[in-house]
């Protein structure tokens, strides 16, 4: 199938209704291969609707939803979605917490959730050259050994986020990051999407402005399943309508 766009992920004119109500309402959100994207917005707006639409999980009514100009989102399951190269992480971490930090990334490589098949089985020289690129990324090099269920909040959120790092995904989407973590883990969370994003395409919906606003990138503001507005956060935050429904709250 021909391209019909440049962008790495194209949505337009996305509607999904529940029972009458329009979660998203003619939604249009195009984002460049490389960018990387905050989306921000009152509770209710569509933000999770969105990624359930990119992801396979929700079908949109009407609309368009298109992954590298030629992939129809809204034909594929969730299965090949993930396999096309879009990877999510959902706010609440799920990571092993009985196995230590480099064997979650291992279970993460294999793409296995049966741990004993995996973990008996042992790392290739190329997977464990991949975990250490991994866990620097990550910053968790030093506790590599710990058991996940002992790393903190913000590491098993680093540690997760590193799991999907591991499918090589080229769009990662990112739900709520920073939810209940410390002043300096966001900062560090921060660091770390830009420095993935140097190589990846991210999308992040996040409702702290101090970490949207170490982001430094493009902002888009959804409000009743549509964009309100969109633009660097000092135009949005400037923005009378953005006031009144989100940031003036
Ligand atoms: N499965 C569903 N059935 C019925 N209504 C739903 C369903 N999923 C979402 N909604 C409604 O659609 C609207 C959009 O919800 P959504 O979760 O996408 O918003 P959100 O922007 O992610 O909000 P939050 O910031 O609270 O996570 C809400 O009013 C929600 O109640």
């Amino acid at each position: 199938m021909t391209e019909v766009t440049d962008a790495l992920l194209y949505l337009d004119g996305v509607t999904v209704s529940f029972d009458g109500f329009k979660a998203l309402n003619t939604l249009s959100f195009v984002v460049a291969p490389g960018e990387m994207r905050a989306v921000i917005g009152p509770n209710g707006a569509g933000k999770t609707t969105m990624m359930d639409v990119i992801t396979g999980k929700t079908r949109p009514d009407q609309g368009t939803a298109l992954f590298r100009g030629s992939a129809d989102l809204t034909k594929l399951d969730e299965a090949e979605i993930a396999t096309l190269g879009i990877g999510r992480k959902f706010q609440k971490p799920t990571v092993f917490e009985m196995h230590s930090v480099t064997d979650n990334l291992l279970l993460a490589l294999k793409g296995d959730r049966a741990p004993r098949r995996v973990l008996f089985a042992r790392e290739t020289l190329s997977e464990r050259a991949r975990i250490d690129e991994i866990l620097e990324t990550v910053r968790l090099s030093a506790v590599r050994r710990r058991l996940a269920g002992e790393l903190s909040h913000g590491q098993k959120q680093w540690l997760e986020i590193g799991m999907l790092l591991a499918q090589e995904p080229e769009l990662l989407l990112v739900d709520e990051p920073v939810a209940g973590m410390t002043d300096a883990e966001t900062a560090d969370t921060a660091d770390l999407l830009r420095r993935i994003n140097q190589t990846r395409t991210v999308v992040v919906v996040e409702h702290d402005m101090t970490f949207v606003r170490a982001l430094d990138v493009k902002v888009t503001v959804l409000h009743e399943g549509s964009v309100l507005a969109e633009g660097s956060l000092d135009h949005v935050s400037a923005d009378p309508r953005v006031v009144e429904v989100y940031l003036g709250r």
